[in-house]
């Protein structure tokens, strides 16, 4: 499919038949991301739909709803978790109110979605996996899906990178890997000073949001590297952190760059950047190993475009483009895996070689923010 084809897939909404009885989502929030990560999504999959929004004004979600051609308008997202027909929700609250909000979608029964960071710290984190036990213990017939919004793993590229990191692509084999280093940086408009991103109370910071997806690319390759799935292989230590911090809040941090060591012997630098120049939108995956070092750019919207390319040390290059039959965005495969596990459909579980983020690997990522956070002699977040 051709880079328009890709892009008119990521905009325009799809129309086709929806299955019987879809699962109906709940959207807390009328945020930026929501018509991508979500709606767009659903209106691609007839497995679910975009039932309801709540706002904290009633007529902003009254406007956006008619926009989106959402059915329902909720005045609060109380009102919207107490609705028993939303079946689950989708989270793109600013970060500082994630897991106020998921633990009580939690408690009204919902399957959540929620958006990265999954939390401002690794506490607050084990707050919701305490809140998911409580409600497997007193409802074990209604378990719940949860899931931090991490889409970019969902991707047949990252599944083709993936692949290699198994040494399971014939001619990429990649050899002992001997470090992984990720960089997220954003250009200089993407944070206005208004923006929830640079706002403390909020759980702003260039590590909270850029950051969370470079430190989990880097676990993510630790993990599939060290070919288990106990997570304590993509733990790492956090031997030292430098941040530029924000000339108008020293809490905030503009960049940072982060040293890690997984136990594997793996070394990893992790950096994130706000305001990095006027079209400096980077997402970059860099592995260096016994053979050769394999890049992946633009790990985080590979829909658009990306580039995996390995430079051997015999003097071969390869390089390769995974858009996968259907073309869509991270956030479609997403939503789709999302709804399948709601569903318990094994079949098209099976579909997605990788799966939806679990609590327990969420809260490492919030461990490793954490600790970021802490060698850079920066506070974490409220
Ligand atoms: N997956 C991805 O690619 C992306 C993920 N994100 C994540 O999604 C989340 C939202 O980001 P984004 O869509 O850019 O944010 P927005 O600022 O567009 O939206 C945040 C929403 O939160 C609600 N809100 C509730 N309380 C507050 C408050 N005190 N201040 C501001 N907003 C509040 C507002 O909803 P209302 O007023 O309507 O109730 C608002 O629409 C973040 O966690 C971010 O990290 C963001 C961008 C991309
Ligand atoms: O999740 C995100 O991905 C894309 C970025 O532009 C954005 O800041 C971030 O929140």
């Amino acid at each position: 499919m051709s880079f328009l084809g890709r892009i008119h897939k990521a905009l325009v909404y799809g129309a086709g038949p929806k299955d019987p009885a879809p699962v109906r989502i709940g959207i807390l929030g009328c945020a930026n991301i929501a018509p991508m990560a979500c709606i767009g999504p659903m209106s691609h999959l007839p497995g679910g739909t975009a039932h309801a929004v709540a706002a904290r004004d009633v007529q902003r979600a009254r406007a956006f709803a008619a926009k989106h051609r959402i059915p329902v308008v909720h005045a609060s997202y109380d009102q919207l978790l107490a609705d028993p027909d939303v079946d689950a929700v989708f989270i793109p609250l600013p970060n500082g109110l994630h897991h106020v909000w998921a633990i009580k979608a939690i408690e009204h029964g919902k399957h959540v979605l929620c958006e990265k960071p999954l939390t401002d710290t690794a506490e607050q984190a084990r707050a919701i996996q305490a809140a998911l036990q409580a409600h497997a213990h007193a409802h074990p017939d209604r378990p719940l899906v949860f899931a931090e919004a991490f889409h970019y793993k969902m991707h047949p590229a990252t599944h083709f990178v993936l692949d290699v990191v198994r040494g399971s692509v014939d001619g990429w084999q990649l050899g002992r890997i001997e470090s992984v280093d990720t960089l997220f940086s954003l250009p200089n408009a993407a944070t206005p000073d208004s923006d929830i991103r640079l706002n403390f109370a909020l759980g702003g910071g260039a590590t909270m949001d850029a950051g969370s997806y470079a430190v989990s690319m880097s676990r993510l390759i630790a993990q599939t590297a060290a070919g288990t799935a106990d997570l304590d292989a993509s733990t790492p230590i956090v031997e030292s952190a430098h941040m530029r911090p924000w000339d108008k809040d020293p809490k905030i941090d503009m960049a940072m760059e982060a040293k890690l060591v997984y136990p594997s012997g793996i070394r990893s630098t992790v950096s994130s950047a706000f305001r990095a120049g006027i079209i400096s939108f980077k997402a970059e995956l860099a592995i260096v190993a016994e053979h050769g070092k394999l890049t992946f750019s633009n790990f985080i919207a590979p829909f658009a475009f990306h580039s995996v390319e390995l430079a051997k040390k015999d003097g071969t290059r390869l390089s390769k483009k995974v858009y996968g039959d259907e073309g869509q965005t991270t956030y479609y495969y997403q939503m789709r895996a999302f709804l399948n596990a709601i569903r318990n459909d094994p079949a098209s579980a099976a579909s997605s070689p990788v799966s939806l983020t679990t609590i327990v690997d969420s809260i490492i990522n919030m461990q490793t923010i954490d600790s970021i956070y802490r060698a850079a002699g920066f506070p974490l977040r409220p």
